[in-house]
């Protein structure tokens, strides 16, 4: 193994095999630290579900997946955050990137959520999605972890004990020596301006040789070639013939839409707050989607619904009882034979996936940028797991396309 790759939420864990895979690599995805030994795979990624959980325990998981890649001898690790910087006021990114440092004696970090691809850029030390600032995009409303400063040097201060550096984009366009140059110094999480994919594979060259690197899927668009990796065939893929749910716990704007567009042509159930709390059972959810062409199961709401919702319960619970029933649904969904699970939102995906009991996912090819088609390995079962922000409108019809056998 030459990369080892922890990901701190399914989505993005997936979205970063995504790029590794169109960058040569090949990959594997696991689902928490596995039990034995790597195969042959040039990257693995470990997916955690530490974005949210408290600070101490995202660190404690991320330690064990950082043993576990260097005991498979990776060269160099990976720590793979959201592309919006999702955190909450504890953490999770400056913990869990401090402790992996120190365990591994890297002095100067690389933090770059930049993913141009997705509209995700940094300049000046602030994130913007699309045209607008971080805190205008609609993650400021996010359920979990609203993000309402764009400033990511002002996100980061607080969770971490050391300094906070910045590399500005005059240094960045000026290419990988000079970045490199400028990686040299005091401790510091060194936090990098990117815009466009150019300036992350310049980004990723300076890297080479560094033992940990942080940031969104985009950050590794550079790393492979250091490995003298280079783009090759895409991997063989086969989809599954047979049904095909989608599940939807995401509440960004993007999965609302995608949502809406989905039920102008489909059967859709939703599962509210209210009636989850209430005891809505998993069996009956399945019973509803038996026999139905690409049905919708969904939580998916908007803010007020939410908030309302958390201000009733807290926050905590609602999140625990949706993600729950998706767990045990996605579980009696494969059961009942269906083949083809699309799941929307990183933490529900993480839920999804672990209903599934799904240890270790191939990737396959791209449904729509950051997000890739997998198959459950050694079973006849493919997912898409979407972060909540990625897709296009008619994501999840072109998923249940791309998962189908053709
Ligand atoms: N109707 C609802 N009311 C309150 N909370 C909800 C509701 N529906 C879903 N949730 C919770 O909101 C959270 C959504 O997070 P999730 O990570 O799944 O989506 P996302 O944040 O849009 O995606 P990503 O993390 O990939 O950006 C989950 O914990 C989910 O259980
Ligand atoms: O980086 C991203 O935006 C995604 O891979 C993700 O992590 C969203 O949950």
């Amino acid at each position: 193994m030459r990369l080892g790759c922890i990901g701190d939420d399914f989505t993005g864990s997936s979205d970063l095999g995504n790029t590794l895979t169109k960058a040569g690599m090949r990959v594997v995805q696991y689902s928490g630290v596995p039990e034995g030994a790597a195969g042959d795979e040039d990257a693995a990624v470990i997916a955690l579900k530490s974005r949210t959980i408290p600070a101490e325990e995202a660190v404690a998981q991320s330690l064990a997946a950082c043993d576990w890649l260097l005991g498979q001898g990776a060269e160099q690790l990976l720590f793979k955050y959201c592309s919006t910087f999702d955190s909450t006021d504890a953490g999770n990114i400056g913990p869990v990137a401090q402790a992996l440092a120190e365990r591994l004696g890297e002095d100067r970090v690389v933090v770059c959520p930049a993913f141009p691809g997705a509209g995700r850029t940094v300049y000046q030390g602030h994130l913007f999605v699309n045209d607008q600032l971080l805190s205008r995009s609609g993650m400021e409303d996010h359920p979990l972890t609203p993000m309402r400063e764009p400033d990511l040097r002002r996100v980061l201060a607080p969770q971490t004990d050391w300094d906070v550096a910045h590399i500005g984009a005059e240094v960045v366009w000026q290419g990988a020596e000079a970045i490199r140059a400028a990686l040299g110094g005091p401790r510091a999480m060194v936090l990098v301006d990117a815009v466009r994919d150019g300036d992350l594979v310049a980004i990723g060259r300076a890297a080479a040789g560094r033992k940990l690197v942080t940031g969104g899927s985009g950050i590794a668009l550079g790393l492979p070639a250091n490995f003298g990796i280079s783009p090759g065939d895409a991997a063989k893929w086969h989809g599954e013939a047979g049904p095909c749910v989608i599940l939807s716990g995401s509440c960004s704007r993007a999965t609302r839409g995608q949502v809406a567009r989905h039920l102008e042509a489909h059967e859709g159930r939703e599962a509210t707050a209210e009636a989850v709390l209430g005891g809505l059972k998993a069996a009956e959810l399945a019973d509803w989607a038996t026999g139905r062409d690409c049905p919708l199961i969904y939580s998916s709401a908007d803010p007020a619904t939410v908030a309302a919702a958390q201000a009733a319960h807290g926050r905590e619970k609602v999140a625990g009882a949706i993600e729950g029933l998706f767990a045990e649904l996605a579980g009696l969904l494969a059961e009942r034979g269906v083949t083809r699970i699309i799941s929307a939102g990183g933490e529900t995906s993480g839920a999804v996936v672990a209903g599934l009991g799904a240890e270790a996912l191939e990737i396959g090819p791209e449904i729509a940028p950051g997000v890739p088609a997998l198959r459950v390995r050694g079973r006849p079962l493919v997912l898409a797991l979407k972060s909540g922000n990625f897709g296009q409108e008619d994501f999840f019809a072109r998923a249940a396309g791309v998962l189908d056998a053709r």
